[in-house]
């Protein structure tokens, strides 16, 4: 019996690995987020600066207020979505859950972002802080309209502060703020695991669009 080849490069087909230089597919990325104190705001800009190392990569920050509308026919445009929410009670916020909601209407029920990428990350106060109840409910919505999660690649940090995926997470991005500034926390470890969603998720989806 053969043994499994896993990870051998295949010969008779192109390399399909893209890194900023051999990235030549155009691909729109939008990150959709919330945030009360500017700290999963900065999580956002992280994710965003690990997506454009991937050259051709566009990416737009739209920060949900609670209040206007975001503009759905930008998201359709866009080839993949990751979502951001700070943690609140085990929880995503609510603008967070407003904005999901009022998708409902005008795109899921024409699955009309069937098949984009997407993928997500939160920031709350304690380590753990029931953080995966906010991953999950991103991942389920991404579930109801069809769209291609990506996850974390990623061995698990030991818990110090310049660990990448510190926390040991895998759906998404953990991030973890304390009573600091968000010029201060969170830390290094987290911002490098959420500039690695963002590389992960910008190669993905020229991938497929490839
Ligand atoms: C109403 C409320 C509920 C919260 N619930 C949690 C929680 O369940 N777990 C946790 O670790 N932190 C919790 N926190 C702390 C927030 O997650 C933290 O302040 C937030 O992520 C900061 O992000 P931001 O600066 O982007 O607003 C809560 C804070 C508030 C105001």
């Amino acid at each position: 019996m053969r043994p499994p080849d896993h990870g051998r490069p295949r010969r008779d087909r192109p390399a399909t690995r893209l890194d900023g230089e051999r990235n030549l597919v155009p691909t729109k990325i939008s990150i959709v987020f919330e945030s009360a104190y500017g700290h999963t705001e900065r999580v956002a800009r992280h994710v965003a600066k690990g997506a454009r190392e991937i050259t051709g990569t566009d990416v737009e920050l739209i920060e949900v207020d609670g209040e206007s509308d975001v503009d759905l026919d930008a998201l359709t445009a866009s080839d993949a979505i990751i979502f951001g929410s700070p943690t609140y009670n085990g929880a995503l916020g609510w603008k967070m859950k407003r904005f999901f909601e009022s998708t409902t209407k005008p795109i899921w029920s024409e699955l009309k972002w069937a098949g984009k990428v997407a993928a997500g990350f939160t920031n709350s106060g304690t380590a753990s802080g029931d953080k995966l109840g906010t991953l999950i409910t991103q991942a389920l919505f991404a579930a109801q309209h069809g769209m291609v999660w990506v996850n974390l690649d990623l061995l698990p940090g030991s818990g110090e502060d310049a660990d990448l995926n510190r926390l040991g997470g895998w759906l998404g991005v953990m991030a973890q703020s304390d009573d600091a500034p968000p010029e201060e926390t969170p830390p290094e470890g987290d911002l490098k695991t959420a500039r690695h969603l963002g590389r992960r998720v910008a190669e993905t989806t020229a991938k497929l669009r490839a």
